[in-house]
Order: structure tokens, then C-alpha cells, then sequence
């Protein structure tokens, strides 16, 4: 069976291999040393979640299981909205193919807030952690299931390599396992099936016991409300990734305060 994971991971093979073809890796490199350091995601994410939620806010235009989710998309007043609304990082989709995201996104959104920014697309090639880096994120999403274990090693080290933090995504006790041969101790757990987009909050639920101690541990995907965030915090988990059911309301600090303040 192709899942939707197969089909986009067809067509972002096509896009690095033409962006590698039309961008000397020179100039990427200047790029990325001539950008501001990272600013620490893991660690900005544990202050928070010490004392409440530690929150990744994203900033996501459309989505395949959601459609378009917002048509006055503006990734400015978004990025500001969940800072005021008390998010400790913000994740930003730069694929445009099927999340209608933009490397532009993340370079404005960060640089009108101070909070670290996450690169969220799919990486199957150090070199789109260096272009990542270029553009000014301060962590990589590392997708277990797109990726074989050399792969992983290699994109985690060349994050490492730049100073930038990966957050490593399981959907099971098996990609969890290759999950912790990694190096980064930062792991999301997905909730939503990405062969039919169902969620299910027994995925984080069945891996958080698993997780070692010193993990930050968070769980992705399909939270609407803060009961649903105050249920996870019941069984011990602390950090969310969040991103349509913020980015569908009208009053987004509001709705941020309201999930974590
Ligand atoms: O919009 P939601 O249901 O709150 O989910 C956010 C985030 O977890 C989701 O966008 C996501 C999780 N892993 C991904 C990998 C690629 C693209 C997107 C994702």
C-alpha cells in the first residue's frame, strides 16, 4: 500500500534533488554561517514545560488531512499571536507542495519574534539541514518512519554539526527504539495515522512510559483543547505541538492563552 508518507517523500526527492542542482552548496554554507546562532529549542521548551505547558505553536497554511486552514494566512502576526499567547518555540511548515508552506515563512516569522523556530518538512538529505540552517531555523523534525537508520544518523549529525536541536517523531514502540540509537533526546510522538490520518491519543499514552528518563517528550497532533492537554498531563506529559486547532481561530493569542497560559 502507498501511503500519503510514500507520496510525499516521492515528491520532496524530486524537489532537493533540483534545488541541490540550482544552489551551490558554497553559497548555502555562507549563508547559514552568516546567520544568527540558534536559539536553544529543547532548552526553551523545558523552561516552559517546568513550570506549565511547554508548547511548539505551528504556523501551517493547509494541510493533506485538513485542507486549507486558513485563508488570511500571514505568518508575521502569526508568529507574534503565539508569542504573547505564552508558546515556549514555533514549528513552521516550509513544504509547499502538500502543506502550502515557504522557506520565506519561517525567515519572517522568526526574525519577528524571539522564540527558537523548528523547520518542519521532510528531511531525506543533510544538505536540507543546511539550507535550513541558511534560512535561520534553530531545529530539524527527524521522521522515523520516512527514514532508514544511516539516514537519520547522518541528518542528526549534521544538525548537531551546526548547533541546531532535532526533534526525532515515532508513531510506535518500534521507531521509538530506533528513535533512542539517536543521539537527541527530544522525541514527539505522532498521533495521527499518516496512512488515514486518524488520531489517536493511545499512541502517546502506550509510548511516554517508554520513554527514558532526561527525555523531553512530546506529543503531536490532533490536540483541540487544554482538556485534552490537561489529560496527557495526567499520564506525564508536559510539551504539545499544536497547530490547526490554533491556527482555525480567529483570536490566535487568545487561543494559545487559553491552551497553555
Ligand atoms: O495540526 P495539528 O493536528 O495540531 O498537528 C500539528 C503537527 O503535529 C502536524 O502538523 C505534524 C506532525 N508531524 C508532521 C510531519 C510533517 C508535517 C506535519 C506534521
Amino acid at each position: 500500500m502507498i501511503t500519503m508518507l510514500d507520496t510525499i517523500l516521492e515528491t520532496k526527492r524530486e524537489e532537493v534533488a533540483a534545488r541541490k542542482a540550482a544552489n551551490a552548496l558554497s553559497e548555502i554554507e555562507a549563508l547559514a554561517m552568516a546567520q544568527t546562532p540558534p536559539r536553544g529549542f529543547r532548552a526553551a521548551l523545558d523552561a516552559k514545560a517546568a513550570t506549565g505547558y511547554g508548547l511548539i505553536a505551528e504556523i501551517k497554511q493547509a494541510s493533506p488531512s485538513g485542507g486549507l486552514i486558513r485563508t488570511d494566512f500571514d505568518p508575521v502576526r502569526h508568529a507574534q499571536d503565539y508569542e504573547a499567547g505564552g508558546a515556549a518555540c514555533l514549528s513552521v511548515l516550509t513544504d509547499l507542495t502538500y502543506f502550502q508552506g515557504h522557506e520565506s515563512y519561517l525567515i519572517a516569522a522568526r526574525a519577528a519574534v524571539k522564540l527558537p523556530v523548528l523547520r518542519k518538512d521532510f528531511m531525506i538529505d543533510p544538505w536540507q539541514v543546511l539550507e535550513a540552517r541558511a534560512i535561520g531555523a534553530d531545529a530539524i523534525l527527524i521522521i522515523v518512519a520516512a527514514l532508514d537508520d544511516e539516514q537519520m544518523g547522518e541528518i542528526e549529525d549534521a544538525a548537531i554539526g551546526l548547533g541546531m536541536d532535532v526533534l526525532v517523531e515515532v508513531h510506535d514502540a518500534a521507531e521509538l527504539d530506533r528513535a533512542l540509537a539517536l543521539k537527541s533526546r527530544l522525541i514527539g510522538v505522532n498521533n495521527r495515522n499518516l496512512k488515514d490520518f486518524s488520531v489517536s491519543f493511545e499512541r502517546t499514552y502506550e509510548l511516554v512510559g517508554r520513554a527514558p528518563e532526561g527525555c523531553t517528550f512530546v506529543a503531536e497532533s490532533g490536540l483541540t483543547g487544554r482538556a485534552d492537554l490537561d489529560a496527557m498531563a495526567e499520564r506525564g506529559v508536559r510539551c504539545f505541538l499544536i497547530g490547526e486547532a490554533l491556527m482555525r481561530e480567529a483570536d490566535m493569542v487568545a487561543a494559545t492563552r487559553a491552551m497553555v497560559g
